[in-house]
C-alpha cells in the first residue's frame, strides 16, 4: 500500500523535464546496482522529448537497459507518427546510444494479433521495470487507454494479469497497441509528466475521483506511488 500521488509543480517545462529525467535516471542507476539489466517504459507524444534529451546524456550503463514504449501507433518506425522513431531520435543517442529497444509494432500482423507476442517479449525482461514514464492527454487518457476504447474497463482492472491491448478508437488516426494498467504498474518508480493548465485541471479532477477519466484509475491505485511532474 503506497501513498496518494505526489504532484511536483515546476516553474517551467525545462525544469519539469529535468525533474523527470532525474527521477528516471536515478531509478535506473539504483536498479543496475542490484540487477544485471533492467528496462524503462516511456510514453510517446510531444511532452517527453526534452526529458529524453536530458536522460540520453546521463552516464548510466545504457547497454544494460532495454527501453520500450508504453504504447505505439500501428505504424513502422519509418513513420513520423512512430513512438519508436521518437525514442530512437531523442533518447537512444549520446550516452544512451547503446541502449536496447523493444518494439511494440510488429510488421506484417494486425494489431489484434500482437498482444500475446508483445506481452511474451515484455515478460522475458527481468521484472520490475526500473521506471515507467507516462504522459496524459487532455481527455485524461494515458498510454493508449482512451476514454472511448471499448476494452478500457478491462485494461484498467488492476486485479487482472499484466498484458497488452490492441486499441482502435475514433480519436486516433492509427490503430494502437498499449500496455494495460497492470503492466504499467510493474515498477516502483512511475512518473506522470504533463504540461499546461488544461491538463492540470484534468489531473485535479481525476485525483478527486471526478470526471470519469481513464487516468483516475492510475491515480486511485495504491500499488505503485505516482510522481506527477507538471509545469504550466
Ligand atoms: O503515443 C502517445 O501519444 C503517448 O503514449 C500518449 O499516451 C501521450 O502520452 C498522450 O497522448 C499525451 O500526448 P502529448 O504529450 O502529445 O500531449
Amino acid at each position: 500500500m503506497t501513498s496518494a500521488p505526489e504532484l511536483i509543480a515546476c516553474e517551467d517545462r525545462a525544469e519539469a523535464s529535468r525533474v523527470a529525467a532525474d527521477l528516471l535516471g536515478g531509478a535506473i542507476a539504483a536498479r543496475l546496482k542490484t540487477m544485471t539489466s533492467t528496462s524503462l517504459v516511456v510514453s510517446g507524444g510531444t511532452t517527453p522529448g526534452d526529458c529524453f534529451d536530458l536522460l540520453a546524456c546521463r552516464p548510466l550503463d545504457w547497454g544494460r537497459v532495454t527501453v520500450l514504449p508504453s504504447d505505439e501507433r500501428w505504424v513502422p518506425a519509418s513513420s513520423p507518427d512512430s513512438n519508436e522513431a521518437l525514442v530512437r531520435s531523442r533518447l537512444l543517442r549520446a550516452r544512451a546510444a547503446n541502449g536496447q529497444f523493444l518494439p511494440l509494432f510488429r510488421e506484417g500482423i494486425e494489431p489484434e494479433a500482437a498482444p500475446p507476442v508483445v506481452a511474451a517479449d515484455i515478460a522475458a525482461l527481468p521484472p520490475p521495470h526500473a521506471a515507467v514514464l507516462l504522459g496524459m492527454g487532455a481527455d485524461g487518457h494515458f498510454a493508449s487507454l482512451f476514454p472511448d476504447f471499448d476494452g478500457l474497463e478491462a485494461a484498467l482492472d488492476t486485479s487482472a494479469a499484466p498484458g497488452c491491448v490492441a486499441v482502435r478508437t475514433d480519436g486516433s488516426p492509427h490503430p494502437r497497441i498499449s500496455l494495460d494498467l497492470p503492466a504499467l504498474l510493474l515498477t516502483d518508480t512511475l512518473v506522470l509528466l504533463f504540461f499546461g493548465d488544461e491538463k492540470r485541471a484534468v489531473y485535479n479532477q481525476a485525483l478527486a475521483g471526478e470526471g470519469g477519466y481513464p487516468v483516475q484509475a492510475l491515480l486511485a491505485q495504491r500499488q505503485v506511488p505516482v510522481q506527477a511532474v507538471w509545469a504550466p
